[in-house]
């Protein structure tokens, strides 16, 4: 797999998309071999007991028919008996077991891959469908080891010995059962690309439901106040019933295959019943040899049924490991590794001929940005919606890469500053400040678990949340719910400034909601920028009047340049933009 280093653009794949399933299914067991050797083994004394009893059967009757004890072969049937199953039982658990440690291990890294994936990738995706690959995808991989595997595992021995007793039986009766075998193996080769195929689709269902589902959950009051709850349920409810279809076909083609191994096994009996008596009238095989030959075929049919399933299980489950391998494919970010810690000494910021596009096929957002932010002190960007300003933020956090010219922090080129390094170096609020489930103190040290408490207590003195901590109940350990309703607009905001300071940053960089705040949230939030420009630099998208007035220097930008950069007061003079907006954008003024 390829991981970026630090100074190329993160990314890169490692072509395996073209990589049969089956060998990445079978990629997948390699680590395990051992496990499944001993499985296997087990498999192997279990059935070797199971096939042993037709011909101690053989042994009893024969013994009954020449008059000699019965003590030997019966005992002997007693201990294939008894070792078979305990045998079998242990070698079961052993192969369940490996499955469940596939399955773990698939979880932990798709997971794994999947938080570190670059931000670009996850725009692609539909956060729904991500997530039915780490849970419905990866059960889906459990049932292949325990339902497929594993039974096939034994199926396989308990098949290839019965011949091999069959053949020692008799071998005309043998060739009517392989070419019975041969049919169902052909037969059910037919069918089985059309069961991987259902299987893909069904789970592309579910993923498109999970998909949907997700949007909904994601703007649930929008879909209440616009009264699109009929709509929504239909458009999940479309994407169920396309699983259901996909799962029907799957279930079409798995009886499919399931009936044509049962037809053949009966018509095997049949044959061999005809075929065997005639050779018995006539002399050439015993009639012990036929009972035993008969049992084996018997034995036969359970393995066959098992190998079908369990073949139809592989098909579902190499859909699943394709899906889990996309994922896996996707360029993903440089691990975060040891970091060095970052020191708190301000740091300055350097835009130099930026270019950048989201896409090959998406226009310019950045068309030769220059701009310079001094270490310390406070530096606002504004300018109409749509001009460039958050991109600026998304490539300083390095959430995308810039095509052209060259950004640095602390005269640093950002490419060559290893990623995680950058990212402990700035501190993120974003305009919406999301609030995650869990208590305020766990949302706090969220950036930061080893902060002592002290510090924690200066910087909630520092964004005024005194005050909100004492009004909780339970204080710092109140839980602030799923989206940090119990929050307001205004405290959230400080809630995501006191989480990025707590990691105490070299440069702040902060969205500033465009919501309404009231008078003394606002005046809070003035205070605490303020403050905070006096400890680090703070780069803040201004969307009051009260942050730019009381910013050191403001860089105005235009449809993805930098128009003008000054004071409020020379910019007021020499700008027509800055006036323009300063008369009607900076409505939010105190
Ligand atoms: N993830 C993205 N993928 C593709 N295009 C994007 C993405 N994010 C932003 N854009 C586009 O880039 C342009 C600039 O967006 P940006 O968010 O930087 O503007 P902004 O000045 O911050 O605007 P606002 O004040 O409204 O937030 C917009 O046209 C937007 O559609």
């Amino acid at each position: 797999m390829t991981e970026s280093g630090g100074g190329t653009a993160p990314g890169g794949t490692t072509g395996s998309a073209s990589t049969a399933p089956w060998r990445l299914l079978l990629g997948r067991v390699r680590p395990h071999r051992r496990v499944l050797l001993l499985g296997g083994v087990l498999s192997l004394v279990s059935s070797l007991a199971g096939l042993a009893m037709p011909l101690l059967a053989k042994l009893v009757v024969d013994a009954f028919g020449r008059e000699q004890s019965l003590a030997g072969p019966v005992l002997g049937l007693t201990a294939a008996v008894v070792v078979g199953a305990a045998v079998g039982a242990l070698g079961r658990y052993v192969l369940e077991r490996m499955g469940e440690g596939i399955v773990f291990s698939a979880r932990r890294t798709l997971v794994e891959r999947m938080l570190r994936l670059r931000v670009s990738e996850v725009d692609r995706l539909k956060p729904g469908d991500l997530l039915s690959r780490v849970t419905s995808d990866t059960t889906l991989l459990r049932a292949v080891f325990t339902d497929g595997i594993v039974e096939s595992v034994g199926a396989v021995f308990m098949l290839v010995g019965a011949v091999v007793m069959m053949a020692f039986m008799d071998g005309v009766l043998l060739l009517i059962t392989l070419a019975v075998l041969v049919l169902v193996g052909g037969l059910v080769g037919l069918v089985m690309p059309r069961i991987q195929k259902a299987s893909v689709q069904a789970q592309e269902s579910v993923g498109e439901m999970g998909a949907v589902l997700d949007r909904v959950l994601q703007a649930f009051r929008t879909v209440k106040a616009s009264g699109a709850e009929d709509r929504e349920i239909a458009v999940v409810g479309a994407a169920a019933r396309e699983a259901r279809d996909r799962g029907i076909a799957v279930a079409w083609w798995t009886s499919i295959a399931g009936i044509s191994a049962w037809v053949a096994a009966q018509l095997a009996f049949v044959a061999v019943l005809g075929v065997g008596g005639a050779r018995v009238a006539s002399g050439a095989l015993e009639v012990s040899s036929l009972i035993a030959f008969l049992l084996y075929l018997f034995y036969l049919v359970a393995p066959v049924g098992q190998l079908v399933q369990g073949a139809t299980q592989v098909q579902s489950g190499l859909a699943a490991v394709k899906r889990i391998r996309e994922i896996e494919d996707l360029p993903t970010e440089e691990a975060a590794g040891e970091i060095p810690a970052p020191g708190t000494a301000p740091a300055g910021v350097t835009f130099e001929s930026v270019a950048f596009r989201y896409g090959d096929d998406r226009p310019a957002v950045h068309q030769d940005v220059s701009f310079t932010v001094p270490a310390g002190g406070m530096t606002a960007l504004v300018g109409p919606s749509g001009a460039g300003k958050s991109t600026v933020f998304a490539l300083l956090e390095r959430f995308y890469d810039h095509q052209e010219g060259t950004v640095a922090v602390d005269g640093r080129d950002i490419r060559r500053w290893p990623l995680a390094e950058l990212r402990a170096a700035l501190g993120y609020v974003e305009q919406d400040a999301p609030v995650l489930d869990g208590s305020l103190r766990e949302n706090l040290l969220f950036a930061a678990p080893g902060v002592a408490e002290g510090e924690l207590r200066r910087v909630l003195a520092l964004t005024r949340l005194e005050d909100l901590v004492a009004r909780l109940p339970e204080g710092l350990d109140t839980e602030v719910g799923h989206r940090g309703i119990r929050l307001s607009g205004g405290e959230r905001q400080r809630v995501a400034i006191a989480r990025a300071l707590l990691r105490r940053p070299r440069l702040l960089l902060l969205d500033e909601a465009t919501s309404q705040l009231d008078a003394v949230n606002e005046l809070r939030l003035r205070e605490v920028i303020a403050e905070v420009a006096r400890e680090t630099t703070v780069l803040v998208i201004a969307h009051r009047l009260s942050t730019v007035t009381g910013a050191d220097r403001i860089v105005v930008m235009e449809a993805g340049r930098v128009r003008a950069v000054g004071t409020h007061d020379e910019l007021l003079a020499e700008d027509d933009l800055y006036r323009e907006l300063a008369a009607t954008q900076f409505l939010i003024s105190s």
